[in-house]
C-alpha cells in the first residue's frame, strides 16, 4: 500500500454502480485502486445484474443511502481522490452534486457514465441537464467517450475539428481538464484524423483549459473492451490519490488500460465482451507536456512527437 508524505495510507472512492460481471462499475474501479496500491473504498449508486452480454436488470440505490455510504467512508478512512460512474437517475446526480460540493472534495474525476457497452442506458434522460449544471463545475478531470460528449455538447462530434471544438465548450462548462475518448471512433472520424489512414490509432485528446495535448496509441482489436473508461477514470483517481500531476496521471492511465486489454486477449471470461486484466503492474509515465503529441512506443510509453527514441 502507498503511504503519503503525512504517513496516511493513500485513499481513494469510487461513487458508482455495481456491475455482478465484475469487469466494470465499482468492482473494476475497486480492482485498478489495488493494482496502484491505493486503498479503495465504494459508494454505490446502483446494482445491475449484468454480464458481458449485457445488463439484465437495475436496481436503484435510494439518494439518501448513497449518502450515509459517503458519510460513513468520510467520517473514519476519509480519501484523497474521489470518481464518480454511474449515477442513474436525475435524483441521484443531484444527491452527489450537493455531496461533493458540500464536502468541497478535491481530486475528483468524473466519467459521465450514459450507457453501457450492450445498449442499456445508465442514465436517465433529464439527468443530463443536472449533470452539466451541478457536477461538471466541480470535477478537476472529466472522462466523456464521444457518445457522452454528444450528448453533453448538444451537437455530433464528426470530426478532428469537432473533437477541438467539444473540449473547448466542455471546458466552459467548468471542469479543470477534460479528456475526450476515442475509443469509439468510428472509421468515418478516424479518417480525419491527422496521420491515421486506417483507424489503427485510437486518440485520446485533453484540454486543460489552455492547451490540447493528444495521446495516440495502436487500437487492440478486440471484443475485450468491457469496463476500459470505468478502469481509465478509476486509475486517473489513483494517480491523483497518489500526489500525481494531472497530465501525467492521464498518461500512466492511460497506459494501464492499453496493457490490460492487451493482456485480456490471452483469456476468455464470458462470452460477450470480456473484461481487461486488471492485475497488470501499471507503468508510470512523467514529464508529461501540456500541448504536446504523444505516442506509444513500443518500450511501453508514450513520447513526444519529433523526439528521437
Ligand atoms: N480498441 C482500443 N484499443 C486501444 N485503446 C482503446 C480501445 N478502445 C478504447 N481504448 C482506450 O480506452 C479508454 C476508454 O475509452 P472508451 O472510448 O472505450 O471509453 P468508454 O466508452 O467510456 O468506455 P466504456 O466502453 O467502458 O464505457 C481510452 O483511453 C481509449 O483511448
Ligand atoms: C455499473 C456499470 N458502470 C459503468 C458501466 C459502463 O461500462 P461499459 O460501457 O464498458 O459497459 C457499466 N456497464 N456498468
Amino acid at each position: 500500500m502507498q503511504i503519503s508524505d503525512t504517513g496516511h495510507v493513500i485513499r481513494a472512492l469510487t461513487i458508482a454502480g455495481s456491475d455482478s460481471g465484475g469487469g466494470a462499475g465499482i468492482q473494476a474501479d475497486l480492482k485498478t485502486f489495488a493494482a496502484f496500491e491505493v486503498y479503495g473504498a465504494s459508494a454505490l449508486t446502483a446494482l445491475t445484474a449484468q454480464n458481458t452480454q449485457g445488463v439484465q436488470g437495475i436496481y436503484e440505490v435510494a439518494p439518501e443511502f448513497l449518502r450515509q455510504q459517503v458519510e460513513s467512508v468520510n467520517g473514519d478512512i476519509g480519501f484523497d481522490a474521489a470518481k464518480i460512474g454511474m449515477l442513474g437517475s436525475a435524483a441521484m446526480t443531484t444527491e452527489v452534486a450537493d455531496i461533493i460540493a458540500r464536502a468541497e472534495m478535491t481530486n475528483l474525476v468524473l466519467d459521465p457514465v450514459m450507457v453501457a457497452k450492450g445498449g442499456a442506458s445508465l442514465l436517465e434522460d433529464h439527468a443530463v441537464h443536472m449533470l452539466k449544471t451541478r457536477l461538471l463545475p466541480l470535477a478537476t478531470v472529466l472522462t466523456p467517450n464521444l457518445l457522452e460528449a454528444e450528448v453533453l455538447c448538444g451537437y455530433p462530434i464528426h470530426s478532428w475539428s469537432d473533437c477541438q471544438q467539444a473540449v473547448s465548450d466542455l471546458a466552459k462548462m467548468g471542469p479543470q481538464c477534460i479528456v475526450l475518448k476515442g475509443g469509439h471512433a468510428t472509421w468515418g472520424i478516424s479518417r480525419t484524423l491527422p496521420d491515421d489512414a486506417n483507424g489503427a490509432q485510437v486518440f485520446d485528446l485533453v484540454f486543460d483549459g489552455s492547451a490540447l495535448t493528444t495521446f495516440y496509441a495502436p487500437r487492440v482489436f478486440s471484443r475485450k473492451t468491457h469496463g476500459t473508461g470505468c478502469t481509465l477514470s478509476a486509475a486517473i483517481a489513483a494517480c491523483l490519490a497518489r500526489g500525481m500531476r494531472v497530465l501525467d496521471a492521464i498518461a500512466t492511465a492511460k497506459t494501464f488500460v492499453w496493457e490490460a486489454m492487451v493482456s485480456a486477449a490471452a483469456w476468455d471470461v464470458g462470452t460477450g465482451h470480456g473484461p481487461l486484466d486488471h492485475s497488470v503492474a501499471p507503468r508510470f509515465s512523467t514529464g508529461i507536456e501540456a500541448g504536446g503529441t504523444y505516442r506509444w512506443h513500443n518500450d511501453g510509453r508514450f513520447h513526444l512527437e519529433g523526439i528521437r527514441i
